[in-house]
Parts: C-alpha cells; sequence; structure tokens
C-alpha cells in the first residue's frame, strides 16, 4: 500500500533503530528479531535481482520463525552497494509496481555486507563457516569464465575453491553452490568453473570436490530493473521512507531448484520455492519465452528510438511480433507438460509482464551481453525451427535486429551503448560486414555451424538491410502479413 498522502517532508532513514517508524508508516518491516537471525548463507553478487529474489524467498523464511537462514551478501564489482548496506544495517526496500498500485517491504534477511576487494579475509572466514550451508550466485554469465586466456585468478570460484579445501582440511561438510545467474545449465556452468579452478590447485581438492559438492540446476524469475536515482525519490515521496539503494521490481516471482544438496536444505518449499529432480524443462520454457523475447524486443526496441519495454509493448506492430514470435516460432518446440508452466497462459502473463508500465524496465538492460544471451536464448530456438522444418522468419529477424544493434547506432543515428565484454570486436564486425552478416555469423563460438545455411545467411541480411531503409515497424508489419 502507498502513501495516500504522498508526504515526503521527512522520509526515515532506514536503519535498525527506525525500523518501528516506518511500520508505522505504509511499508512492511520484518516482523522477527533480525539479532537472532544466523547466517547460513553467503550470497556472491549482491546486485539488482538478489535482493529482489533469493533476499526476499530469505526474509519470508524467518518471518515464519526460521532462524538459521540469514544471508552474508557480498559485493564483488559494486562497493557502492555495501557502503549503503551498512549505514542502513544491511536492510533495504523492495517496492514492487504493476498497474495496479505498488507495495513496499523492507527485507531483513541480509544479515552482513561485505565487499570482496577489500575484506577478502571476512569473506573467507564466513565461506569456512560450518553454519554456512548453501553459497548462492548472481554472477552473471561472464562470472563463469575462468578459463579465459588470462588465466584469471581471484575469480569467485577461486574463493569457492579455496573455502572448500579450508572445509576439507577442518573436517567439515561442504556447502551446496546454489546458481542463481540465468545461463542454460547454471548448475554444470558452477561445477565445470569450480572443478577448473580446484584442478588448478591440487588433486586432492579436486576429488573431494567432485565427490562432496553438489551444483542444484536453478531456474529463477522476477524481471527486476536496474534501480535509478528516481526511483529513490518515488520511494521517499510514496512511502516515506529515505533507502539510498532500494529495488524495483514486479509482483510475479518463481523459484525451481533442483533437489540435490549436499548440506542441509532450506525450507523453501515453505515460501514458494518448487523443489524438483529436473530444472531443464522449466529453464527451457523460461530462457526461450521471457529471455529470448526480452532479447529480441531490447533490439528492435532499441533500433526503433525506444528507451524502455512498456513503451515498446505500447507499439502495436512490436507487440504483436512479440506474441507471435513466442506462440508461432518459440512455443511449439518447447515441452508441453510442465506443470505451471502451460505455454498458452504463460505467454499471456509474459505479455501482460512485458508491458507492466510501472517498473521502468530499460532496454539497455535486456540488450547487455548478447554475445551470451542470443547464443543461450535465441539461436537454440531459431537452430531447432530449422532442423524440424518450422517457421523461423520472426526468430531470424530477432538476430539480424542485434547484428544491427551491434553497429553501436539505432536507425536514427543515435548512439546506442553496446554493453557486452565483446563489444569492441562485434561492433568491428558489424560495421565492415553492413548488411553483409557473413562476418558476423562466421563467428562459430556464437553462432555454431549458422554461416552454413546459406538460405538464413541471406534471409539475415535482407532483414538487416530492410530495418535499415524501411525501419523497425515497417519491416515487422510487412513480415506479419506476409504470414
Ligand atoms: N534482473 C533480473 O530481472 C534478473 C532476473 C533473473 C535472473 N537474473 C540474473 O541475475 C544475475 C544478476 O543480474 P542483476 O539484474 O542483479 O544485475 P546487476 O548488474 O544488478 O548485478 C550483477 C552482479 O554480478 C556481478 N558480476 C558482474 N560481472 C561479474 C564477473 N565477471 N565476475 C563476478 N561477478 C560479476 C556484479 O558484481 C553484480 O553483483 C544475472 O545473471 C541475471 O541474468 C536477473
Ligand atoms: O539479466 P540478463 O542480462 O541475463 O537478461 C535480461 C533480462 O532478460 C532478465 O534479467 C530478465 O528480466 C529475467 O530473466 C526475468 O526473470
Amino acid at each position: 500500500m502507498s502513501n495516500p498522502s504522498g508526504s515526503s517532508d521527512s522520509p526515515v532513514p532506514l536503519n535498525d533503530e527506525t525500523v518501528a517508524d516506518i511500520a508505522d508508516g505504509c511499508a512492511a518491516v520484518p516482523t522477527y528479531d533480525r539479532s537472532a537471525l544466523v547466517a547460513g548463507v553467503v550470497h556472491i553478487g549482491a546486485g539488482s535481482f538478489h535482493r529482489a529474489h533469493q533476499a526476499v524467498y530469505f526474509d519470508e523464511l524467518a518471518r515464519r520463525g526460521a532462524t538459521g537462514w540469514g544471508v552474508v551478501a557480498v559485493g564483488v564489482h559494486r562497493p557502492e552497494i555495501t557502503d549503503v548496506l551498512d549505514e542502513q544495517d544491511n536492510l533495504f526496500t523492495v517496492v514492487q509496481r504493476d498497474a495496479e498500485g505498488s507495495t513496499a517491504r523492507v527485507i531483513g534477511s541480509v544479515v552482513e555486507c561485505l565487499l570482496q576487494a577489500e575484506q577478502p579475509q571476512a569473506v573467507a572466514d564466513r565461506l569456512a563457516d560450518p553454519r554456512i550451508r548453501l553459497v548462492t550466485l548472481t554472477i552473471t554469465a561472464d562470472g563463469y569464465a575462468v578459463d579465459d586466456a588470462q588465466g584469471r585468478s581471484g575469480s569467485v570460484f577461486d574463493l569457492l575453491v579455496d573455502a572448500l579445501d579450508q572445509r576439507r582440511r577442518s573436517g567439515i561438510a561442504p556447502f551446496t553452490v546454489l546458481s542463481c545467474d540465468n545461463l542454460p545449465d547454471n548448475g554444470g556452468a558452477a561445477r565445470r568453473a569450480t572443478m577448473t579452478s580446484a584442478r588448478r590447485r591440487g588433486p586432492e581438492v579436486a576429488e573431494w570436490i567432485e565427490q562432496r559438492v553438489t551444483f542444484p540446476d536453478s531456474m529463477v524469475d522476477r524481471i527486476t530493473p536496474s534501480t535509478t536515482p528516481q526511483d529513490r525519490v518515488e520511494l521517499a515521496h510514496e512511502f516515506d521512507v529515505a533507502d539510498r539503494w532500494p529495488v524495483i521490481t514486479e509482483p510475479f516471482t518463481q523459484w525451481v531448484v533442483q533437489d540435490a544438496f549436499c548440506n542441509d536444505r532450506p525450507p523453501l518449499d515453505q515460501v514458494g520455492v518448487r523443489y524438483v529432480q529436473d530444472v531443464t524443462p522449466y529453464k527451457l520454457i523460461k530462457s526461450r519465452l521471457l529471455n529470448g523475447t526480452h532479447c529480441a524486443l531490447g533490439y528492435l526496441g532499441s533500433l526503433a528510438g525506444y528507451d524502455r519495454l512498456d513503451e515498446v509493448m505500447a507499439d502495436p506492430a512490436l507487440a504483436a511480433f512479440a506474441e507471435r514470435l513466442m506462440r508461432e516460432e518459440v512455443a511449439p518446440l518447447l515441452p508441453t507438460d510442465v506443470p505451471g508452466m502451460e505455454s498458452e497462459p504463460y505467454i499471456t502473463h509474459l505479455l501482460d509482464r512485458f508491458a507492466n508500465p510501472a517498473i521502468s524496465d530499460r532496454l539497455s538492460r535486456l540488450g547487455r551481453r548478447g554475445s551470451t544471451k542470443v547464443p543461450d536464448c535465441v539461436l537454440p530456438s531459431l537452430r531447432e525451427a530449422r532442423a524440424a522444418g518450422r517457421p523461423r522468419r520472426l526468430l531470424t529477424l530477432a538476430v539480424a535486429a542485434w547484428l544491427r544493434y551491434l553497429r553501436g547506432t539505432d536507425l536514427g543515428g543515435r548512439p546506442i551503448e553496446v554493453h557486452d565484454a565483446r563489444a569492441e570486436e562485434l561492433r568491428a564486425l558489424a560495421e565492415r560486414g553492413g548488411s553483409d552478416p557473413h562476418l558476423l555469423l562466421s563467428l562459430t563460438d556464437i553462432f555454431g555451424d549458422l554461416a552454413e545455411d546459406e538460405q538464413i545467411v541471406a534471409q539475415t541480411g535482407q532483414f538487416v538491410a530492410a530495418l535499415d531503409h524501411n525501419g523497425v515497424q515497417d519491416t515487422v508489419r510487412s513480415l506479419l502479413e506476409a504470414r
């Protein structure tokens, strides 16, 4: 419930002492004794999503009386977050918004915030503490690249291996490593990265980890934009809370986790988490429909000059594109027997979520890291549609839009900032190739053998040219009408 008076004269600064005053206002606050919470989880990568998702589930557990699952949040790259949370006694506000209104809730499950670069010993101590039974990760796909050419050291996985080795030598059970990143095989990716680091360290620890540590797969879902300064102003105005780092999200949330824990399993099933044997079908459906369409709309929308996803969804041509991409080209390739994920209602709900006018989800967020997301969320559908002889022109347009986006300008010539670890290399190839996509499509580590399919190459090139000459809406409209 928001503050009907909308008063922002004296928003209450958020910390343990003031939280009771906030409880008198409009935001929900922790209903449990935070001083009794013991850390049972270390979370690495305390960005927006962790705070809108896993931290909320652990807060809900604490509200139900579980005291052993407090969270130590470790920042990797973003010192400002830990500074702010230190000042705020690790409290922060999650605001959920949609067309119906907003609600705010102060989350109390994070019991400590540490910054790896500044407090490496404290991080190592927590990870070695036997009370920590679970390590969760949101470090983006880039964080799993431990095998890169520089032979990166000090990676998150070196940190985990150091701690696991210390636990082994002290006779302490290992923790479970639970990736909450959007990767097709996130458990496998965490396992491979950990094992790469463990083998560098030595055969004994590598063998111990191989035999003792589990890396459950998970599907995570809650659309969470990056927090802006305006969000802080609005929180103060609507809820009378002065929070320097709130997080804004949608009402929907979902977490499906493989039931494969090598240490205690948190009773998250009591607060909405679904524990299953095989997460794969859940992830396929979510990543190909939600994240694949996010990519497509991120690139097409940016080229058309839009800034936010709700603006794109208010454009009839692009909204129709999103719906038909999902219903006609992507959904028919997906499993049909996954409880709660039946494609018709799932897609209808996704279209509503994408159109949420209240969360200001920026296309720049949806378009970031395309060199990992397009191969994970778009190209598999294209490849499978090709193999099955099914329609794939909308998927091909999504790929063409990405290639055009990589030039770093929209169709009106305005600059687009491409956030991608390979941005420079990709931009150079996109500029050199123009509407000839051969140079980019020949990057087999991204596109596999797609460049060998002359029909797809030709069509991709035609779509890049059509986008340049006719604009996004006309290209999309003529494609939809032609079917
Ligand atoms: N925001 C969402 O809607 C959402 C929903 C589901 C899943 N996710 C996933 O959660 C993860 C984090 O997303 P976010 O929205 O919180 O983004 P964010 O930018 O707020 O946070 C990213 C986090 O990853 C860390 N990180 C980035 N590169 C890293 C690297 N190379 N090594 C180690 N750590 C690194 C950063 O320090 C930061 O803590 C991503 O994998 C994303 O796909 C996000
Ligand atoms: O976070 P990314 O960059 O992997 O992907 C951007 C969005 O598609 C993603 O964050 C979604 O909002 C999320 O997966 C919804 O659960």
